[in-house]
């Protein structure tokens, strides 16, 4: 039986992190947990791009324009969108969730999911480097992993 399967050895691939501003307090942990996993396991400051943009409902569009540039391995997208008192939240997280889909199968590019859907600032926070771990770093990984499956895959 042969299984081929990432793993987590060093790779040389470039990688985009796509953050969604809003709720930053929680973003930004969320993207340094990204940033410090992806350097733990070899990868240099000038193979990590973050790209900014003003919230969750953004992000497809702009995973969109960093995968065609076709300078980028795997692009991480990181947010938070917190239910607030009217159904928004789940129009955003939604059309987020939907998008990025689009975007990996479109362009063939691991798209890894780091944006935070939760109820309560308190979920938010246990998933961005407290008690539930951190969700930027778990992306980080996914994505990291995915470069090495699909080398191996070639
Ligand atoms: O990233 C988020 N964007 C949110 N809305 C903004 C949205 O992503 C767009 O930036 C905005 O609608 C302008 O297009 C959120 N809420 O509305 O609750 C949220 O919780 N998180």
């Amino acid at each position: 039986v042969e299984i081929i399967e990432g793993d987590l050895t060093p790779n040389d691939g470039k990688y985009a992190i796509v953050v969604g501003r809003w709720n930053a307090f929680v973003v930004e942990s969320l993207l340094e947990g990204a940033v410090d996993s992806l350097t733990r396991h070899g990868v240099e400051p000038e193979n990590i791009t973050v790209v900014r943009c003003p919230g969750a409902m953004e992000i497809p569009l702009v995973a969109q324009k960093v995968a065609q540039s076709g300078k980028y391995d795997a692009i991480i997208t990181l947010g938070a969108v917190i239910r607030g008192g009217t159904p928004h939240f789940e129009y955003v997280s939604s059309e987020c969730t939907k998008g990025l889909g689009q975007v990996a199968m479109q362009f063939g590019i691991p798209v890894s999911f780091g944006v935070l859907t939760v109820d309560s600032i308190e979920q938010a926070i246990e998933r961005s480097g407290t008690k539930a771990g951190n969700k930027g770093e778990e992306a980080a990984m996914s994505a990291f992993e995915m470069v090495n499956l699909l080398n191996a895959l070639e």
